[in-house]
């Protein structure tokens, strides 16, 4: 465990850069696994959760080699050709890399053993053996007095795989991806329908890869993804923009810190994801986008964010999806703005690396914050720009192995009077190695004037 004291710091000040984006890195790893040739990559995250991927797609057969800093070239195998891999694929912390490679082996004629830490081995399975099973795939629980739900697991592809048309009872990126990736090594033609609309990296990557996929929306207003399956996919050059996951504690710790001034570079702002940057200016924060242009297919833009007094507000639950990793960030934002901050429709949040609703309660109001837990969200009475008190002495806050957990205290920890206490800063290398870093450079860059 490496505990640390988040203490007040003052306004920060100055430009920086987040890492790549966490999704979109997974996927160049996997497609260019899948793509016959060389894909190049600039900007690729290397946090824990990628490097699971990179190292699980090598176990497979693939070339995955780093060339510099986020510099990653990628020969592939092409799509039906994975290799077995001859040990157990470690995922660690990361529900992405589990539940997309799931997708990857069910139409491979391979047989792959999965597991993970104690975070993952608790999270559901079920929302991805449900379609992949209908696909032909097999799941067994590696050990047998473990659910066949969660973590171990062992994968048993269907060769070949069978085409299904697949309606998502929640709304989940991950879960649409791994019938998608599945779809690529599918006669015929695969369909996922999305009631509710989800980030969309996997479809705008596949397509540039090379894949056959549209999409289009129903009389109900539902997405509608197809995929023909057999696809070979072409090599790609790619520059990953930066993740707007991880810009989102800058955002905030610039918002509720008096004198903060901070420009954020080239943040990813695909619609699916931006919406943080909307409940923030809808609660007051000032945040001007800069500089709008693409980045690898993606909407981006620099983001220049300022010290704001911020109002509570009612979040509509439909832009939920669209910030869904975001939240507890967010609840920090509201524990300091002036007035009530209510959120609804955020069950997903209990199934993330950690219960996210009880733990950011539990942490917050340990913090000194007023926080009501409800069944699908919290509701949050902020100090109208007081800091809040933070924890006295030993109490330490737990993290529950969850890196937003621990990113989002230490943005509370800077703006509190004692500081803020955390058990384990370890899990924040999983999305974002360099954020302490960046923090403390902020903060002493004003320091120094
Ligand atoms: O597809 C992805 O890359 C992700 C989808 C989301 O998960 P769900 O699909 O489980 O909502 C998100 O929380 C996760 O950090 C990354
Ligand atoms: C939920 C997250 O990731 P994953 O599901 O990949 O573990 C996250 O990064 O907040």
């Amino acid at each position: 465990m490496r505990p640390r004291r988040f203490v007040p710091a003052g306004p920060l000040k100055g430009r920086i850069r987040v890492p790549g984006d966490k999704s979109i890195s997974h996927r160049s790893i996997m497609l260019g696994a899948l793509a016959v040739g060389e894909t190049r990559v600039t900007g690729l995250l290397e946090g824990e959760d990628v490097l699971a991927t990179a190292a699980a797609m090598r176990a497979m057969g693939a070339h995955v080699e780093r060339t510099g800093e986020g510099a990653w070239t990628i020969n592939g195998v092409g799509v039906g050709a994975l290799l077995q891999p001859e040990a157990p694929l470690e995922m660690g912390n990361s529900g992405t890399s589990t539940r997309l490679l799931m997708g990857l082996v069910s139409s491979h004629p391979i047989t792959a053993s999965f597991t993970g830490d104690a975070s993952l081995s608790k999270r559901p399975m079920g929302r991805v053996i449900t379609p992949l099973s209908q696909m032909g795939a097999s799941f067994e629980a590696s050990d047998r007095a473990n659910s066949s739900q969660t973590l171990p697991l062992i994968v048993r592809g269907a060769s070949p795989a069978v085409p299904i048309t697949y309606r998502l009872p929640v709304a989940s990126a991950q879960v649409k991806s791994a019938i998608l990736l599945a779809g690529l090594n599918t006669p015929g033609t695969t369909t996922v329908i999305e009631p509710v609309p989800t980030r969309d990296h996997s479809e705008r990557m596949l397509r540039g890869f090379g894949a056959d996929l549209t999409v289009e929306t129903d009389a109900e207003g539902a997405r509608v993804i197809t995929i023909r399956g057999e696809a070979e996919l072409r090599p790609q050059v790619i520059d990953v923009p930066g993740d707007p996951s991880s810009a989102a504690f800058f955002l905030v710790a610039a918002l509720v810190t008096p004198g903060s001034d901070v420009v954020i570079e080239n943040v990813g702002l695909n619609p699916t994801r931006a919406g943080i940057v909307e409940v923030l200016t809808a609660m007051g924060g000032r945040i001007e986008k800069l500089n709008e242009r693409e980045v690898g297919g993606e909407p981006v833009a620099d983001l220049h964010v300022r010290h704001s007094a911020l109002k509570g507000i009612e979040v509509d639950p439909q832009v939920a999806p669209s910030m869904i990793d975001e939240f507890p960030a967010l609840f920090v934002a509201a524990a300091l703005a002036e007035g009530v901050t209510v959120t609804s429709g955020l069950d997903e949040l209990r199934v993330k690396e950690s219960d996210r609703l009880a733990v950011m309660a539990q942490a917050l109001i340990a913090a000194g914050a007023r926080i009501e837990e409800r069944e699908d969200g919290l509701v949050i009475t902020g100090t109208g720009g007081e800091p809040l008190r933070g924890t006295a002495g030993e109490d330490t806050i737990e993290t529950h192995l969850d890196h937003r957990i621990a990113m989002s205290m230490a943005i509370a920890g800077i703006a509190s009077r004692e500081g803020v206490l955390i058990d384990d800063t370890r899990p924040i290398a999983t999305s974002f190695p360099v954020f302490e870093t960046m923090l403390d450079t902020l903060a002493q860059d004003s320091a120094q004037g």
